[in-house]
This record gives C-alpha cells, sequence and structure tokens, in this order.
C-alpha cells in the first residue's frame, strides 16, 4: 500500500520485537514503512514532550544531529558520549561550542586501539525513559542509504510500584554498563534509570566495556557475557537437537582474527555462539556476511560505501583462510541489497532451511577481539578493548520456543536466508586498496592512495 505510516502506527506495528532497519533514499516507499525508521521519526514530537537526552556514539556531526531534533526540541539539554581518544576530539569541541545545551562526556580508553563504538540514545520524555540501541554514526552519510538496525524501547514509565526489573534483567545490565563509565556526567541518567520502570522490556543487553574483566566480571561482558545469557535463558535441553544448527555473523569491519580459524574464530568465538559446552559433538556451520568487492561496487552509494567496510589489506593479508567463511550481502527481501551494511548482527537458525531462529542478536561488535574480548592467562580473564553494545532476542522472552522467519508474528530478518556463497571472482571487501578495473554504479573508482 502506499500508505503512509507514523512513526507511532510503526512502532505499534513493530510490536513485539520493536526491531527496524534505517530507512533508504532510493528504494520503493513500502519498504521504508515495513519496520523501517528515520532519525527523525524516531525524534519526533509524536512520541511526547522530550526533557533531555543523551547520544552515545563514534562519529558525530553536530549540526547534522541537531536538524534530527524537532525544532522545540532543539535546546534541550542533550549530553554527546565520545571516546576519549586522544586525537579528533577537537573537531568535537569545536562543534559543540556554540551550544551552551551540549554537554560532552568522554569515554575513558585506556587500552590501545580501542574504540567508543556503542551507539545507543537515551531519551527522557515527560512520561518516561526511552532507550534506543542501534548501529548508525550520527552523521548524514550513516542514515541515507545504508542498512543499518535500530531497537527501540518503550517509553518507561516513571516507578510508582514495585515491578521495575525486565524479566530479562536489562534495568540492571544497562545500570552496570553505565557505571562502567565512571563519568560524572552520566550520574543523571543512571538515577533516571534507577527511577524508571523496565518491566516491558523483552530483550536482554549485551555489552562490552574496555578492561581485563576477571573473576566474577568474566561474565558480564563481551562475548562471555552472551555464552552465559544463551546458556541460562536457551538452556543445554536443545543441546542434541539443534547441536549442528547453522550460526550466521554479519558485520562491517573485520580485526585481526589470527594465524587460522581455531586462534579465536572458531575456538573461543563460536563456542560462545553455539552456547553449547564444548564436548556437544559435530561443530555447528558458521556462515559469515561481508560485502564483497561487487557488492561494494554496484551498491547505491558505490565504492563510497567501502568508506564505512574499514577491513584493512593489513589484516585480510594475514587471514586468506576466512575467505572460506564469507557469504554476499544479499537482502532482496526488504529490497536492501544495494544498501550497504553497516549494521551488525548475529543469529542462529534451527536447521539449513532457515525458517525458524534460535535467537537473534543486533549490536554495534565487529567481528573482533577488540569488540568481542579474548581470553588470557588461561582463560582467567577476559580482554577487551572497545565499547559495544546489543540487544538479543530469544524466544522465551516472546512466549515462543523458536522465532519464525515467515508466519506471524514473523521476525523481521534484516537479510536474506539461507546466506548466499561468494561466487570463486569473489573478494571481501578491503579498504585500503585501488579498485580501477570497473567503475562502481556512479562511474568511478576507487583509489585510496
Ligand atoms: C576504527 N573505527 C571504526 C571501525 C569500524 C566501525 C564500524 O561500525 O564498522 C566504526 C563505526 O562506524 O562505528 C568505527
Amino acid at each position: 500500500t502506499n500508505k503512509h505510516l507514523s512513526p507511532i502506527e510503526k512502532l505499534e506495528q513493530s510490536e513485539p520485537f520493536r526491531f527496524f532497519l534505517t530507512t533508504v533514499h532510493g528504494i520503493s516507499h513500502i519498504h521504508n514503512q515495513s519496520n523501517a525508521m528515520s532519525f527523525k521519526e524516531i525524534l519526533s514530537t509524536q512520541h511526547g514532550q522530550l526533557v533531555r537526552s543523551a547520544q552515545f556514539n563514534y562519529m558525530f556531526d553536530i549540526e547534522f544531529i541537531l536538524e534530527q531534533y524537532p525544532s522545540e526540541f532543539r535546546l534541550k539539554p542533550l549530553l554527546i558520549v565520545y571516546g576519549d581518544s586522544r586525537h579528533d576530539n577537537h573537531s568535537l569541541k569545536l562543534q559543540s561550542s556554540p551550544y551552551p545545551q551540549i554537554e560532552l562526556c568522554p569515554a575513558r580508553l585506556d587500552i590501545p586501539y580501542g574504540t567508543h563504538h556503542t551507539k545507543m540514545m537515551f531519551l527522557l520524555y515527560e512520561t518516561g525513559l526511552r532507550i534506543v540501541i542501534h548501529t548508525a554514526n550520527l552523521i548524514e552519510q550513516d542514515w541515507k542509504q545504508k542498512t543499518q538496525g535500530i531497537w527501540i524501547s518503550p517509553i518507561c514509565p516513571k516507578l510508582n510500584g514495585t515491578t521495575e526489573e525486565s524479566k530479562t534483567n536489562f534495568k540492571k545490565d544497562l545500570i552496570q554498563y553505565v557505571e562502567r563509565y565512571r563519568a560524572k556526567q552520566l550520574q543523571f541518567w543512571l538515577k533516571t534509570i534507577t527511577e524508571h520502570d523496565f518491566s516491558n522490556i523483552n530483550v536482554h543487553l549485551i555489552g562490552s566495556i574496555p578492561g581485563r574483566h576477571t573473576g566474577p566480571d568474566m561474565n558480564k561482558f563481551g562475548h562471555l557475557k552472551l555464552r552465559q545469557t544463551l546458556k541460562t535463558y536457551i538452556g543445554l535441553e536443545n543441546d542434541a537437537q539443534y547441536s549442528s544448527a547453522p550460526i550466521v555473523g554479519q558485520f562491517s569491519s573485520i580485526g585481526s582474527l589470527g594465524a587460522t580459524a581455531n586462534s579465536w574464530l572458531t575456538k573461543e568465538f563460536l563456542t560462545s555462539l553455539k552456547q553449547l559446552n564444548s564436548s556437544a559433538l559435530e561443530s555447528p556451520e558458521l556462515k559469515l556476511i561481508y560485502p564483497s568487492v561487487e557488492n561494494v561496487r554496484t551498491s547505491l552509494e558505490g565504492y563510497m560505501a567501502g568508506g564505512s567496510l574499514p577491513y584493512n589489506i593489513q589484516n585480510a593479508m594475514k587471514q586468506g583462510w576466512l575467505v572460506n567463511f564469507f557469504h554476499q550481502w544479499k537482502a532482496d527481501h526488504r529490497q536492501r541489497s544495494r544498501a550497504s551494511p553497516h549494521i551488525k548482527t548475529y543469529l542462529r537458525a534451527t536447521n539449513d532451511q532457515y525458517k525458524q531462529l534460535l535467537w537473534f542478536l543486533v549490536t554495534s561488535a565487529n567481528l573482533s577481539k577488540a569488540a568481542w574480548g579474548v581470553l588470557e592467562k588461561n582463560n582467567t580473564q577476559l580482554m577487551i578493548r572497545s565499547y559495544e553494545i546489543g540487544v538479543l532476542f530469544i524466544p522465551k522472552q516472546f512466549s515462543q520456543s523458536v522465532f519464525s522467519v515467515s508466519d506471524s508474528p514473523a521476525f523481521p530478518i534484516p537479510y536474506d536466508l539461507p546466506p548466499v556463497k561468494y561466487q570463486s571472482t569473489d573478494k571481501p571487501w578491503v579498504v585500503d586498496i585501488a579498485y580501477k578495473n570497473q567503475p562502481d554504479s556512479h562511474g568511478n573508482m576507487w583509489d585510496p592512495s
């Protein structure tokens, strides 16, 4: 239908998952209606009277951000939480200096090569508190022609009764995550979270905090938090029935993963994704979705999309073994095969028909040890370099045994399943080498030198 849905109607139609992709300039209207939301629609006056907000992110264009807020909300207090990585914070201070309503909060990055990757909004309304967890930088190009993921919480009402925690421990986990910034500018928001009722939240929080986590802290963040959550809420009873159920990882960048798959990917990381004790016989298939050069060349943005896929040649050369795991970016059912992915998702299907899912995670975390953590000191500490955050959907929390991909209430998957392998001529996109043999969809070549 060419019906134009309001932001409120979009939220109602997205129940019970509340999981959206960003709207895309250049695709048909209908594919920007169902389970799709723009930055302006997230901030629409229809949601209520905004009091103040906080924006956690990696890249910021302050003029662009303010323009997305309705004019009557532009002067409300706005806290910007960014990675304190010495260098380019100067530009953020310059951008923000004309706006007294903007306060800056540096997130400490004490471990080298860490980034403040977390993309999250705190929106305080007169009626309550909304949390948005997503994958887009706060710059125009991240919201225009890419595939990005967004989870929008209900507006959590101010506390008056006793029920306040969600059945997924989301409130406690969010407080534990924010406390780890140890930032005075976040004290107001910690107090605000405490004062609101999160009992209607049905997703689990999976966050990463930089550090060397040991003892009771080991399972609080990164891939061990995912392992612990899957183990607790999916349970081993599925062990035998699903031990070969396929797992999919989909992301927009890749770190240095070691000389072989066993170095980290299929030993440590896959053990967390399969959550079954490592004694389970056959290891499940792991399929990785990462754009090929052809996916980037033919995308709506052309080779420019590759600027947001910062997989470098130095790492790519060290891990040629990874190519065997790669599958193309393909999203025909959402009309987003040409909307280059900046979303990051991980999922487990029940079998190789991919008609049902055991769980689904949307997160800021790419395929890297920096994001997920790496076990050290004989598996007694988990070392994480970056801040990350995501939400995990588990069928039990939706009174289902599995998620259906097709039957209502169908889980709105962002890409086509089963994943489609690279063709023999396909290469993974690498950001810092030239592509001058074939022009892209804009007639341009890519020459980073
Ligand atoms: C080194 N900095 C970044 C690397 C990768 C990404 C990504 O999301 O793919 C981002 C970002 O866009 O936040 C930053």
